[in-house]
């Protein structure tokens, strides 16, 4: 049943209210599957950017001191509200993004089972007690919030990237403002009403929309932001880590990824031709732990590619609300046109495209972004498609000699967010987890699929070291204080 999704106007959520832009421009967000507006968001100006931050740092002393239980029995109520939206913020990331429905709808519930982690974080420890040399002393570690956080998050995952990152900032005391993508903020302002209609006190969290270069960094300059956490492209994250270092701000970066899968002689071929296409073109590669080169030893190779193409020609292409539909369109115009121009450039440059890549056409595909999702071989280590993130539904198929030089190509990018193996030898398993460079590292399993409770990050360019999710966000949100104390 499809639920009624509104084209309607958003606001900013500025201390509790809900208030337009004084720009009086809004940005219209596009279906990226037929191009129709499907909500309009504010363009907001430094002015609404200054007030929100305003009312964030106002509100992080009596946020702090309501204490950690009262702060997540909050996040417990946010997590109800958004279950009894979930039908329709999933149609709602459908229409804006363009991921298909039953892909939406797992990632909302995600976002709930987030909200409820970080809800139940209310209740347990914030801080250890540790053995002083003085025996009458006692000394212990007490966690502190950080004061205001910038949050900026990228489209891809409208619901789950943004509640990953606001859950266990809000959670440890800290107060928010939230800088959403502006192709997918229509999503992420209904995922704000959630909170808001939760009950938090004024400024705890504010949300404001605009452009990335006004309003993103505008945010990470502004002098009473305390930290930043930012999901997106490494070009924009080099230049937020470089603003937070220069201002000696606490940043947290999660970039892109180039994520290898090796398959050895001995694999369940079925099992990795599965596993790589729901890899690669689950959401039209657009994850950041898509799989993106697939290495293969050379005695399975023929074999491996043979049934991955006849596996990718079952991929039904469409608008992601219908039911046979297996894969959406892209994104955005900007996405498609990323799509075809690294088809372009692997062509060029003599890698050889052995299934899909076109741009499809006729009926519902003139009106969308939709691509064939595209499979190359011959590819160098240092093409183009071998070394840079395409963010779209593109494979390079390598051949490898043998695991050493499959673990030697895997690690030839700047990048180390996911990896795969798929193998049934318990010693290429091992050798496998000692030698790849990511922070993700997965056995029979393909290279995007993360759990909300376990450490997410990456490793060189993916990431700044640091860890999301889990107990792992305890760390960038909080900072700690080691406190000793004797009678007197
Ligand atoms: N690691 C990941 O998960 C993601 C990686 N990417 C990669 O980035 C490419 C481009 O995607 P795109 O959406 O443009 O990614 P961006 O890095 O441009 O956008 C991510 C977020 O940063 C904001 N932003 C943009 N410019 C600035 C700035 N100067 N200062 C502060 N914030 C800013 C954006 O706002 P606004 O939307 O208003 O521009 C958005 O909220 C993709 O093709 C992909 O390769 C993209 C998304 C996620
Ligand atoms: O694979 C996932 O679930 C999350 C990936 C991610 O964080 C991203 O693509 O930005």
């Amino acid at each position: 049943m499809k639920t009624v999704v509104e084209t309607k106007t958003y606001n900013n959520f500025i201390n509790n209210e809900w208030i337009a832009s004084v720009s009086g421009e809004v940005i219209t967000s596009i279906n990226p599957a037929n191009k129709e507006a499907i909500g309009y968001v504010q363009k907001s100006t430094e002015e609404e950017l200054n007030q929100a931050v305003e009312a964030a740092h106002q509100a992080k002393k009596a946020w702090r001191k309501l204490g950690q239980a009262a702060r997540g029995q909050l996040l417990f109520q946010t997590a109800n509200i958004l279950e009894s939206r979930i039908d329709e913020i999933a149609e709602t990331m459908t229409k804006e993004m363009g991921k298909t429905l039953p892909e939406a709808k797992g990632e909302t519930a995600r976002g709930i089972a987030i909200l409820r982690y970080y809800a139940g974080e209310g209740m347990r420890k914030d801080g250890d007690v540790i053995p002083s040399t003085d025996k009458d002393a006692l000394m212990f570690t007490k966690r502190t919030p950080l004061g205001v956080v910038g949050i900026i998050t990228p489209w891809n995952f409208p619901v789950a990237i943004p509640i990953w990152k606001i859950a266990p900032a809000l959670v440890y005391g800290n107060t928010v403002v939230f800088k959403p993508a502006s192709e997918a903020a229509v999503t992420a302002a209904k995922v704000v009403e959630c909170f808001a209609e939760a009950g938090f006190p004024e400024g705890v969290l504010n949300f404001v929309t605009g452009s990335g270069s006004v309003i993103g960094q505008g945010l990470i300059d502004h002098p009473k932001l305390n930290a930043i956490t930012f999901t997106g492209s490494e070009s924009v994250g080099q230049s937020v880590a470089k603003a937070a270092a220069a201002r000696g701000i606490k940043f947290q970066l999660e970039m892109g990824g180039k994520n290898p899968v090796i398959v050895t002689k001995n694999a369940n071929l079925d099992q990795a031709v599965n596993e790589v296409i729901n890899g690669g073109f689950r959401s039209s590669g657009q994850k950041c732990t898509a799989t993106s080169r697939v290495i293969v030893e050379s005695e399975v190779y023929h074999e491996f590619k043979q049934k991955l193409v006849e596996a990718s020609e079952k991929i039904t292409v469409g608008n992601g609300l219908e039911e046979d539909v297996w894969m959406g369109p892209c994104a955005s115009e900007s996405q498609f046109n990323t799509f075809k121009n690294y088809i372009e450039i692997g062509k060029n440059e003599g890698a050889r495209l052995i299934h899909g890549g076109e741009v499809l056409t006729g009926g519902e595909y003139d009106n969308g972004f939709f691509v064939q999702p595209a499979i190359f071989e011959e590819v160098s280590p240092d093409m183009t498609i071998a070394q840079e993130e395409i963010f779209g539904p593109v494979i390079a198929l390598i051949r490898a000699a043998n695991l050493e030089e499959a673990i030697e190509l895997a690690n030839n990018t700047k990048y180390g967010l996911s990896a795969s193996i798929f193998t049934t030898d318990i010693s290429s398993i091992l050798e496998f987890i000692d030698e790849i460079e990511a922070g993700l590292v997965r056995i029979n399993a393909e290279s995007a699929g993360v759990e909300l409770q376990a450490p997410f990050g990456g490793m060189k360019a993916s990431s700044t070291g640091s860890r999301e999710q889990g107990e792992a966000a305890k760390e960038f949100y909080t900072a700690i204080k080691t406190v000793f104390i004797k009678g007197s």
